[in-house]
Order: C-alpha cells, then sequence, then structure tokens
C-alpha cells in the first residue's frame, strides 16, 4: 500500500500568479492543503518527493537534474489524506516583482524548508529565516517543518549537535527579529532510510483536519470492544515488512501478544466477528492501531488511511 500520486501537474517556468492552473487550485471545488519544498539547491528537495512519493530509489537521485520551474503534483491515497506539493527551484527570488509569492503562501498548509546538513548551512539559515519571516506575514497559520537533511553521513553525536546548533540559530535569529511567536519543528532526515518517510508522515498528519474527530471516535469503538489489538498490529507488521527497522521493533513492543493478554484482550470471536457490529468495531481497532502504529514507526499516514477508506 502506497500513496497514489496523480498525473503531475504542469511544471511552471510562469510566476504562479500569471500561470493559470495556478489560480485555480481546487478539484471539484475542493481547495487542497498545499505542502511546499523549499531549500537552497542541490539541498534535495527533488530526490525527497521522488522516493516517498514515486518509490524511487535513492541511488537514481544522483541522476536527477536541477529544478528551474515551480513543479507541483496532486497527492491523494483517500479522501481524508489529500494534497499538493509544490517542488520550487533552489533560488527563489522573493524580491522578483513577478514571483507572487503573497497568494503562494496564502493557500499553504505546511512549509517544508531542506537543509543539506554535509554543506555549509550558513547560507540556507538566513534564507530559511528570510523565508519563514515572509510567509509568517502573509499566512501565519503555516506550519514550518526543517528537514535537516543528508544525515546519514553523519554519526549519531554529530546528528545531534547540528540539530542543536541550527535549532538555536534560528531561533536566536527570529528573536532578534521580534518573531519568537513562530514555531518551527525541526527532523533530521535522509532519503536512505524511513527517516524522511517519518518526517513526511508527521507533516501531513497536522494536515489532515479530520484527525482528532477520527481518534476520539475510534476510542469510543475500542473502550466497548474486546477483540484484540495484537491481529491489528500483526496485520500491518505483515503489510509492510519491507519497512520495519529494529527501532520499530522496539516500539512496537508494548504491542506484544503477551503484553496485550495481561492488560484484557482476549482473542477474537470468529462467529461474533462476523456480525455487523463487531466487524465494524475490528476495522475501527485496526484502523486506530493503524494510526498509533504510523506514529510509532513513521510510516506514512495514508499508507494506513488508504487501507481502511
Ligand atoms: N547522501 C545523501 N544525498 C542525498 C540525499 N537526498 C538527496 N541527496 C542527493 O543530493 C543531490 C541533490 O538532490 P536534488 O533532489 O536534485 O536537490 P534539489 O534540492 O531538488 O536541487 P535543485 O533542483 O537544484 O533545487 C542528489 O545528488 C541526491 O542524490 C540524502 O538524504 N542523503
Amino acid at each position: 500500500m502506497h500513496i497514489n500520486t496523480e498525473t503531475p501537474l504542469p511544471c511552471s517556468y510562469l510566476s504562479p500568479s500569471s500561470d493559470p492552473s495556478v489560480a485555480d487550485d481546487s478539484v471539484n471545488g475542493v481547495v487542497k492543503p498545499r505542502i511546499l519544498l523549499m531549500g537552497l539547491r542541490r539541498s534535495g528537495k527533488s530526490s525527497i518527493q521522488k522516493v516517498v512519493f514515486h518509490k524511487m530509489s535513492p541511488s537514481e537521485t544522483l541522476f536527477l537534474e536541477s529544478t528551474n520551474k515551480i513543479c507541483r503534483e496532486d497527492v491523494s491515497s483517500s479522501s481524508f489524506v489529500s494534497f499538493q506539493i509544490w517542488d520550487f527551484p533552489g533560488q527563489i527570488d522573493f524580491f522578483d516583482p513577478t514571483f507572487d509569492y503573497e497568494m503562494i503562501f496564502r493557500g499553504t498548509g505546511a512549509l517544508i524548508f531542506v537543509i543539506d546538513s554535509q554543506d555549509d548551512y550558513v547560507e540556507a539559515l538566513s534564507r530559511l529565516h528570510l523565508t519563514v519571516t515572509r510567509a509568517y506575514k502573509v499566512n501565519p497559520s503555516i506550519s514550518f517543518e526543517v528537514f535537516i537533511h543528508k544525515v546519514d553521513g553523519l554519526s549519531d553525536d554529530h546528528k545531534i549537535e547540528k540539530q542543536r546548533d541550527i535549532h538555536k540559530r534560528t531561533n536566536n535569529d527570529l528573536t532578534d527579529a521580534g518573531l519568537e511567536q513562530i514555531h518551527l519543528s525541526f527532523y533530521l532526515t535522509s532519503i536512505y532510510d524511513h527517516s524522511i518517510f517519518e518526517a513526511f508522515s508527521k507533516v501531513v498528519q497536522k494536515l489532515i483536519p479530520q484527525l482528532p474527530t477520527l481518534e476520539n471516535l475510534l476510542n469510543i469503538f475500542i473502550s466497548v470492544s474486546n477483540i484484540v489489538l495484537w491481529h491489528a498490529i500483526r496485520l500491518i507488521v505483515s503489510l509492510n515488512k519491507q519497512h520495519v527497522s529494529t527501532n520499530t521493533k522496539k516500539n512496537c513492543a508494548p504491542f506484544s501478544s503477551m503484553r496485550l493478554r495481561n492488560m484484557g484482550f482476549t482473542a477474537p470471536n470468529h462467529n461474533k466477528a462476523k456480525q455487523r457490529n463487531d466487524l465494524y468495531c475490528y476495522r475501527a481497532i485496526l484502523f486506530k492501531s493503524g494510526l498509533s502504529f504510523t506514529r510509532c514507526c513513521g510510516l506514512p499516514v495514508g499508507l494506513i488511511l488508504g487501507l481502511f477508506s
């Protein structure tokens, strides 16, 4: 199960305001949340998009050409998970009068800024500051997400050190500008492991307005059901075997069958499960545990939502 991407929308060499297809982003009158991928040249933006949504192997990204235009793409796996990704060329000039950044930021749900951690990041940080302050003035409700990318080349200590340094410098810059209320989320990512899927999943989850309501409803379902959780976990683990890392297994330890039995869950009664109500509960538990599982191991949330939609 994976997130399906619809036909890519045309890339635009024009300023978005002069591109008629940008003016109307809505599908059947519903405007999809927009995720922007920004950052300096060669920071890894297009690679992230290709690996996460097009199943491109990380090594193939070595041959990607530099993006010189805004590329937009629709992503949808269900009615819950549906959004647009805009991949920007490395150097966007906010002062270019043909670049209508107000129009772009107004319809944006999340702005992902990608920083190449293997490179000197001083210029990237000043570009991040400029981008975030501009975007925030136009649309304070944007989620600002910083991917400290290409961490596969760094030791664990080095990763933590870089994250701390980037976090500190960025927050100092915002405080100096009197904008300490802007919240940035930081992620250590690489296309060579599951970290990029985990980070994207967290970004997308923030864009699903129905998520809290769904979770509440499912909690109610679960509280009245006695069907075991471990079946769901096993099902999901077996569906995603290829993504399961040692870390994931550790995260899933609380769901071990022994513990679930101790928590009072019993094996499902298959005769009863055939009954309509139990079936609904069963699916609800699968869905709920899928969400928890997605959170704990960082698989794309669409993977789970798509399963039960
Ligand atoms: N080591 C490592 N290299 C990566 C990673 N992600 C991307 N790269 C490499 O970084 C280089 C640049 O990647 P792109 O995706 O073209 O970068 P971009 O930000 O889209 O570049 P522009 O289109 O010029 O803005 C490629 O050679 C990728 O293989 C990563 O996680 N780790």
